[in-house]
């Protein structure tokens, strides 16, 4: 199976990279163009532009950043639009909101091909290890095409419907962790400022009904302020922003989300939008 990836950040290259390995002819395309390098000296092909990949390749995901790259690869010039045509089909696996989403698939629809959302539970680690949570929703011809690569991307993937779905989900689970991790931030700090060790704290944690692996993973290195990216905390923020205009729209008070956010914001005020979203706490300490 011939497959483009537009968008080698963090989690296309790792995902990239497990379609090479299984098997799959991959042809590439970054806007940043030498981050393809890698990605050839493991048999990838490199497209010069998004509209090149798509001529290419009948099936072409992409991992973007937000919405506004999302948008920016498709309409732009020598974007997706140029060159998708009947019997294509158009994989968007970044996060953005169901706006975004519908945006795309009306346009991509337009020109005859097919479309799926199709973000992802699961960071740099469940990438690099084909164990992401896939949250597809759209066409479902397409879906049953693309299960082949979901399989090797994903330990499980789900398909929910209609276009704005699967953005709607993963947004909501975002939501939830964005405010999980404030939390976890908050007392891991009062437990450092009251005297108590942190360490203690997270295994104390660890063996009671609110043990998850993210304290688990995370803990020990936001422990000795260390938050080496795995999921960006700009990115984090997005969503934050995202779910919280979701709620808007329809009238669902999200007054914990909504407090979140705002140390989200500070941290990337304060330049931490780069390192791991674990960083809220960095912020809250400050
Ligand atoms: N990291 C994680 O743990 C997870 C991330 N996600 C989501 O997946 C998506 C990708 O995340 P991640 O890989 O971490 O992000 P990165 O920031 O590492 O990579 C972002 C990618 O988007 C590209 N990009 C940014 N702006 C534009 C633009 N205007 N036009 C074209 N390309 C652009 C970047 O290109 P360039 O290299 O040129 O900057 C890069 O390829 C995001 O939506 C994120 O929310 C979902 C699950 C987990
Ligand atoms: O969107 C990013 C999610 C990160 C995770 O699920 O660990």
């Amino acid at each position: 199976m011939e497959v483009g990836f537009l968008g080698l950040g963090i989690m296309g290259k790792a995902m990239a990279i497990n379609l090479l390995r299984s098997g799959f002819k991959v042809t590439v395309w970054n806007r940043t163009l030498s981050k393809c390098d890698d990605l050839a000296e493991l048999g990838a092909s490199i497209g010069t532009t998004p509209s090149a990949v798509i001529k290419k390749c009948k099936y072409t995901i992409a991992m973007l950043s937000d919405p506004e790259a999302a948008l920016s690869v498709v309409f732009d010039k020598d974007g997706v639009l140029e060159q998708i045509s009947n019997g294509k089909g158009y994989i968007d696996m970044s996060t953005v909101d169901d706006e975004t989403s519908t945006k795309i698939f009306m346009a991509i629809s337009k020109k005859g091909a097919s479309f799926l959302e199709a973000p992802v539970s699961g960071s740099k680690k469940p990438a690099e290890n084909g164990q992401l949570v896939i949250l597809a929703a759209g066409d479902q011809e397409l879906y049953n095409e693309m299960v082949p690569a979901f399989d090797v991307l994903g330990k499980k993937s789900f398909f929910l419907g209609e276009v704005g779905n699967g953005a709607k989900m993963k947004l909501v689970v975002n939501m939830i962790m964005g405010s999980m991790m404030h939390a976890f931030s908050e007392g891991l700090v009062l437990a450092g400022e009251s005297g108590l060790d942190q360490q203690t704290l997270l295994d104390v944690l660890d063996l009671g009904a609110i043990a998850n692996p993210m304290f688990r993973m995370k803990g020990p290195a936001m422990i000795q302020q260390s938050y080496p990216p795995a999921f960006p905390l700009k990115h984090q923020q997005k969503d934050m922003r995202l779910a919280l205009a979701l709620s808007d729209e329809i009238h669902v008070p999200m007054p914990v989300a909504a407090a979140a956010n705002e140390t989200f914001k500070k941290a990337r005020r304060l330049d931490m939008g780069d390192l791991d979203f674990s960083a809220v706490h960095k912020a809250i300490n400050q």
